[in-house]
C-alpha cells in the first residue's frame, strides 16, 4: 500500500500526510511494517516517500483484530489509562512502602479495583484470554503430552478459563476446574469436564500454599 492509499484508507487529512510518512518510518523502524519500492525513484527525487509502499511485517499480524490468535485485547489493556497511570507513579513508589505502583496511583490493589469496575474487569479478562489463547496454541502443538494420564487439574487464577477450556476440549476424560475471584468467574458456564469455582485463594488456601499458588499455577493430581 502506498502512502496515498494508506492516507485514503485511514481518512487522513491531506495536511497530515508528511506526519503520516514520519509515523510510518517509526513503525518500520520498530518492526511493525516493511517498506518496499513501488516504482523506481526518479533521478533527482527527494526520496521523500512517493515511491514507497508498506506491507505489514509478519509479527504485526498478531495485532489484527480478526486474526484468530490476535493479541489486540492485551495491547489495548496495557495502553488503557487505568494501567498507564501507575507508570507515572514509579518514582513515588520507589520511595514509599506501597507494594505496587498501581496502589500508589489508584489507592487500592488491582484486583480490588477490577472487582468494583466492570470495564476494567472485562478488558483485563479479555486481555488475559487473548494472551492465553496464543500461548495455548503453542503448548498444544508441542507439549500437550504433559497432560496425558492426569485425572484432574485446577487452574488457579485461571481467569475466564481459556487455558482450561483448551485442555478440557482435547482431553475429555480430564476434569478441569478454573479457580478465580468471584467477579471473574461469575456467570461463566462450564461443560461436562470443566467447572468454575469462585473464591479468593488467600482465604481458601492455607497461607503457605497460597504463596506457592500465587501466580497462574496449575495443580495436577
Ligand atoms: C495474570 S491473570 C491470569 C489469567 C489467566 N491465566 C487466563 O488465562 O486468563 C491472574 C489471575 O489471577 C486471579 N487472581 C488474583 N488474585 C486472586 C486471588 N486472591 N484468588 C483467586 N484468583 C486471583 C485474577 O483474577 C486473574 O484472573
Amino acid at each position: 500500500m502506498t502512502l496515498d492509499e494508506l492516507a485514503n484508507a485511514l481518512s487522513i487529512n491531506k495536511s497530515k500526510i508528511t506526519h503520516l510518512r514520519r509515523l510510518m518510518r517509526i513503525l518500520i523502524h520498530s518492526g511493525f511494517f516493511l517498506k518496499f519500492a513501488m516504482i523506481p525513484l526518479e533521478e533527482g527525487s527527494s526520496g521523500s516517500g512517493e515511491g514507497e509502499g508498506y506491507v505489514l511485517a509478519p509479527p504485526a499480524r498478531l495485532l489484527l483484530k480478526d486474526e484468530p490468535l490476535t493479541v489486540t485485547p492485551f495491547l489495548l489493556a496495557m495502553l488503557d489509562p487505568i494501567l498507564v497511570k501507575p507508570w507515572h507513579h514509579v518514582n513515588e513508589w520507589f520511595s514509599s512502602d506501597e507494594p505496587t505502583p498501581f496502589e500508589v496511583a489508584h489507592g487500592r490493589t488491582f484486583w480490588d479495583y477490577a472487582g468494583h469496575e466492570q470495564r476494567l474487569n472485562h478488558f483485563f479478562n479479555d486481555a488475559m484470554a487473548s494472551d492465553a489463547k496464543l500461548v495455548m496454541s503453542v503448548v498444544m502443538k508441542y507439549s500437550k503430552d504433559v497432560f496425558e494420564g492426569l485425572n484432574s487439574i485446577v487452574d488457579v487464577g485461571g481467569g475466564t478459563g481459556t487455558v482450561a477450556k483448551t485442555i478440557a476440549k482435547k482431553f475429555p476424560n480430564l476434569q478441569c476446574t478454573v479457580f478465580d475471584l468471584p467477579h471473574v468467574v461469575e456467570g461463566l458456564e462450564g461443560s461436562d469436564n470443566l467447572s468454575y469455582v469462585g473464591g479468593d485463594f488467600f482465604v481458601s488456601v492455607p497461607p503457605a500454599d497460597a504463596l506457592l499458588l500465587k501466580t497462574h499455577l496449575m495443580l495436577a493430581t
